[in-house]
């Protein structure tokens, strides 16, 4: 096959214009990048060899090799891996499957259109950018890559522009060597970053891979002075130089030592290094267990949610070892899905090297495994959330949305999931501005208070506007603010907390428990029933679009709201469903008026003078539109209503 010439995807080019303009300054993790790729690709073909020998081709000591080459200026990290074939490498280097790559570029684009402030650096630390790195020391590239199993290699370059080439090559070895061509600042005595000095680069692999299970060896250079047979320097001689084989790192993993004998750094290069992140992680968990099931896990909280967390192509899970050796990557059924943010692995000598993932997912020992890290992950949350609330707090703004989903989804998978959760969900609230948990909120009820008042909204400002939290403002009464879309669906499956039901106060009726509200609700029955038949002429001018009219007792200065019945969804939850394309889920809408607003009398007036007359139409529609747009949503017609406002500010 003859060498071809591909382009970069879009995206791809993006990432490496980045790279390449170094918005990154700490240049040397590309060396961790690598290594740790090379160590996934060898954790991939000793996995697969545990089911067909024959891929190893006898070659069974895994090893990386970095080669420094002076004269070239090049620096290669080869391994015995599972390499790649030509799809393979054209598939995996030249283009990002992740959709959180994609999302991550959007987001960059859109943080620094609307605040110029934003620097590249800011954000990409936030995420990992793999091989693309190498373009950071690198003005071109060669990788050469045989896959386990397969003939013929693959020769691959680029110089990290606009496109890269392929074409067919020969390669002993299975596995791959990428060759990088060091950029001028990178290699020489006079700088710091030389990446052809062994000292810089064994210094290198002590920082960020001393963990990785492979050893990663190099040639390494000295010089002695020549001896003679009694062990004495002989005088006067030239020193010679020695070249001996390397191994640079310890590869001890982390989580066979104590704990005692762990420093926080050792956990953070660890973490950083095994589950390629660029930031310390938040929340540490090494558990040491024996008993029914014995085993080991570190676990880990990152400081920012990935991307793509909630993408179908996020994947979650724990890596499994026993005895040390790598079993599996990402096994889901550890850790339920409301911590699918937490990384990390379990060793345990109670799990067999070559069990199906099939048999896995049965298997008790993994059961066992699984509780006890959901309740040691539990209860740490819970502990922060009483005395590091700042903490919490901050893991809540990256996660929080992932327990809430886990109360969602309890109604389907049943199960207590929402008992365990419910008291580490925290909610905005009318109250000082603060988070608030539901323990405190029902602390701080009144005794009339019967029910948990909530009200939903795009942000805090568009809820603290709502025409229906005025009443509840002026009576003191606190009230939870929902302003992501899952927090409704959340609450809806509590139903109640600690015996105390949840109440919107834009659906069903609003009862406040007080004693003032019991006297308001008479008059406003006896008003209805005097302005029975306008409600009905209402609503027939109004049709399908509301499924009742009433007289409103939630209502203070505003003429009007719109609610949705108790049973059914929300309106919000309505707009929710429309969003995922699932328009079926309606509201039954009811348009609420208040009596003692001026236009109240002033419909009144129209109405004795004729329910058929346009005014009064007009008036009915304006009303409604009105509603509305003040629960956020556009009117089908808004030219129609503009048209009737202007005609009556004409008048
Ligand atoms: N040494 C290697 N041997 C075999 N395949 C490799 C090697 N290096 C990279 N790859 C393939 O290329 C893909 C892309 O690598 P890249 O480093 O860009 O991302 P990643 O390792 O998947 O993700 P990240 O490093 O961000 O966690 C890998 O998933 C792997 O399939």
């Amino acid at each position: 096959m003859a060498k071809e010439q591909h382009e970069f995807q879009a995206e791809t080019k993006q990432l490496l214009d980045l790279m390449v303009h170094s918005i990154y300054t700490n240049h040397e993790i590309f060396l961790r990048e690598l290594i740790s790729n090379a160590s996934d690709a060898i954790d991939k073909v000793h996995f697969e060899a545990l089911t067909n020998r024959d891929l190893l081709e006898g070659d069974e000591s895994y090893e990386i090799f970095l080669v420094p080459d002076k004269e070239s200026h090049t620096l290669t990290i080869s391994d015995n891996g599972i390499g790649m074939n030509l799809e393979e490498v054209i598939e995996n280097i030249g283009t990002i499957a992740k959709s959180g790559t994609k999302a991550f570029l959007e987001k960059l684009k859109e943080a620094k259109e609307s605040d110029a402030s934003v620097s590249d650096k800011d954000m990409i630390g936030q995420f990992g950018v793999g091989f693309y790195s190498a373009f950071m020391v690198a003005d071109r590239v060669v990788i050469t890559t045989r896959k386990a199993g397969e003939k013929q290699a693959v020769r691959w370059e680029s110089d990290g522009s606009g496109s890269f080439t392929t074409e067919e090559c020969e390669k002993e070895k299975r596995g791959t060597s990428i060759t990088l061509f060091l950029g001028k600042d990178f290699y020489g005595d006079s700088t710091e970053e030389n990446y052809e000095d062994q000292y810089t680069l064994e210094r290198l692999v002590k920082k960020y891979s001393d963990y990785v299970r492979y050893p990663i060896k190099m040639n390494w250079e000295s010089e002695e002075m020549p001896r003679d047979k009694d062990g004495k320097i002989i005088p006067d001689s030239k020193p010679e130089k020695k070249v001996e084989i390397r191994t640079l790192n310890s590869m001890q993993p982390l989580w066979t030592k104590g704990k005692s004998d762990i420093t926080q750094d050792e956990y953070n290069e660890f973490y950083k290094n095994q589950f390629h992140d660029w930031e310390n992680p938040m929340e540490i968990f090494h558990v040491n267990a024996e008993g029914a099931v014995e085993f080991t896990a570190l676990m880990f909280i990152p400081e920012n949610a990935p991307f793509n967390l909630y993408h179908a192509d996020f994947e979650p899970g724990l890596q499994l070892y026993s005895r040390h050796v790598f079993i599996m990557d990402k096994c889901k059924d550890l850790l339920p899905d409301y911590l699918r943010f937490v990384k990390g692995l379990v060793d345990s000598p109670d799990l067999s090297l070559n069990i199906s993932r099939e048999l896995l997912q049965q298997s008790r020992e993994l059961k066992v495994i699984g509780k006890n890290l959901e309740k040691t992950i539990l209860k740490t949350l819970a502990k922060q959330l009483e005395k590091e609330r700042e903490k919490y707090e901050k893991f809540w703004a990256q996660f929080g949305k992932s327990l809430k989903i886990g109360v969602y989804g309890s109604i389907y998978s049943g199960g207590d999931t929402k008992d365990k959760l419910k008291d580490l969900l925290l909610f905005e609230t009318s109250k000082e501005g603060k988070l608030t948990s539901l323990k405190e909120y029902k602390e701080r009820m009144p005794e009339s208070q019967k029910k948990i008042f909530y009200a939903t909204g795009k942000d805090k400002a568009i809820i603290d506007e709502l025409p229906q939290m005025e009443l509840l403002r002026e009576k003191g009464l606190e009230v939870l603010y929902l302003t992501d879309p899952v927090d409704e669906f959340c609450i809806e499956a509590l139903h109640e907390y600690d015996g105390k039901e949840f109440q919107s106060i834009s659906r069903g009726e609003l009862d406040l428990g007080d004693a003032e509200s019991e006297q308001e609700k008479k008059e406003t029955e006896n008003i209805a029933k005097e302005n029975g038949d306008l409600m009905k002429d209402i609503k027939e001018a109004l049709g399908d679009k509301v499924g009742e009219v009433k007289v409103s007792s939630r209502l203070k200065s505003s003429a009007v709201c719109l609610v949705a019945s108790a049973e059914g969804p929300s309106l919000s939850m309505e707009q929710t469903f429309s969003d995922m394309d699932n328009p079926m889920f309606k509201a039954k809408r009811i348009l609420e008026i208040n009596p003692k607003h001026d236009l109240f009398g002033r419909l009144q007036q129209l109405h004795d003078a004729g329910k058929d007359s346009q005014e009064f139409k007009d008036y009915c529609d304006m009303l409604y539109t009105q509603a509305l747009l003040i629960e956020g949503i556009m009117p089908d017609d808004p030219v129609a209503f503009a048209n009737k406002v202007a005609k009556l500010m004409a008048k």
